[in-house]
């Protein structure tokens, strides 16, 4: 453990000053300040009181892609709050909330709810949290959906996670998935699947540009600044794959909890630590 250790602090070291030019020193201190446990047990209260921003995982993939199921797990490992997009449309529904009738038929056609209606939800469940990490699942499926939230929020998230999953293996997931969603049948998913690839890829393009994203893919690759790793196999096999990344985080917050680490040093040392 001391070596990696060593191994890392020199690498984070090394790669400081080679990347300082093109990264974003806020999204370091906020990776450090939401794996460190002891500013975890001073933010107490809710978050309008708090004073910093909370660490954002944008979690994205198709429908049935495992990104509800690797979620749940990330929250008992890691600590984070789980934030589905669907789960909170679908609370409205249920609520018989005035929008709720419009949302059923959105969602029975597979199409996409407004922004702002969406945007609202997860912010009231981010400052109503006593969190500072969240898992936000399922969002944003559009690039109206991520220029809403940037617009509303103000800010931009620290990761994305992007499940890349093969149509075929989505498709029989959603239709054995057995939780009587009035959208696990073969005429929506089809149309799901053509939302998602007409809108959510110029997210997941945009994010990529940024260097931002972390896929999980069919082979363990590394192209550039991104880490793919398979999202086909066993929930628990993905799992091993899914904690490296958060793992790697808290590392790199254990070892340098009085600096900021920019993004562009956390991609660098995941990149060599997934080589391993
Ligand atoms: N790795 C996996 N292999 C097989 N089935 C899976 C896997 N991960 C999730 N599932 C199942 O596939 C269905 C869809 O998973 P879910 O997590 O709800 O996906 P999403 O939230 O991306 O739509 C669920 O029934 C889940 O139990
Ligand atoms: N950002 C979002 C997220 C979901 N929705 C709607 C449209 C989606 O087809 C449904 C279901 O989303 P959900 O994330 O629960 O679906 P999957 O878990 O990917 O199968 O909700 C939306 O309109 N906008
Ligand atoms: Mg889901």
């Amino acid at each position: 453990m001391w070596r990696r250790v060593a191994r890392l602090s020199s690498l984070i070291r090394s790669s400081k000053a080679s990347l300082s030019n093109q990264i974003q020193p806020a999204n370091g201190l906020q990776i450090l300040e939401a794996f460190s446990t002891e500013i975890q047990k001073s933010a107490k209260g809710r978050n309008h009181h708090r004073k910093k921003p909370p660490f954002i995982t944008f979690v994205l993939g198709g429908p049935g892609s495992g990104k509800g199921t690797q979620c749940l797990k990330i929250v008992e490992t890691f600590g984070f709050t789980h934030l589905s997009a669907g789960d909170l449309l679908r609370k409205e529904i249920s609520s018989n909330s005035e929008n709720g009738a419009m949302i059923l038929e959105t969602i029975r056609e597979g199409n996409i709810v407004p922004s702002e209606l969406t945007v609202k939800l997860i912010q009231r469940e981010v400052e109503s949290s006593e969190n500072d990490k969240f898992l936000i699942d399922g969002f944003p499926r559009t690039e109206e959906n991520r220029q809403t939230y940037e617009r509303v929020v103000g800010a931009e998230p620290n990761i994305v996670l992007f499940f890349d999953c093969p149509e075929e293996e989505m498709v029989k997931r959603v239709l054995s998935r057995n939780q009587g969603r009035i959208d696990d049948n073969i005429d929506t998913v089809k149309k799901r699947l053509e939302v998602f690839n007409a809108l959510n890829r110029p997210v997941i393009n945009y994010y990529s540009g940024k260097g931002k994203l972390y896929k999980v893919f069919i082979q363990p690759t590394i192209q550039g600044s991104i880490v793919m790793i398979p999202a086909v196999g066993t929930e628990d096999e993905i799992f091993t794959r899914v904690r490296k990344i958060f793992t790697s985080l808290e590392v790199l917050s254990m070892l340098s909890p009085q600096f900021s680490i920019p993004i562009g040093v956390i991609l660098f040392t995941l990149t060599n630590l997934l080589r391993r």
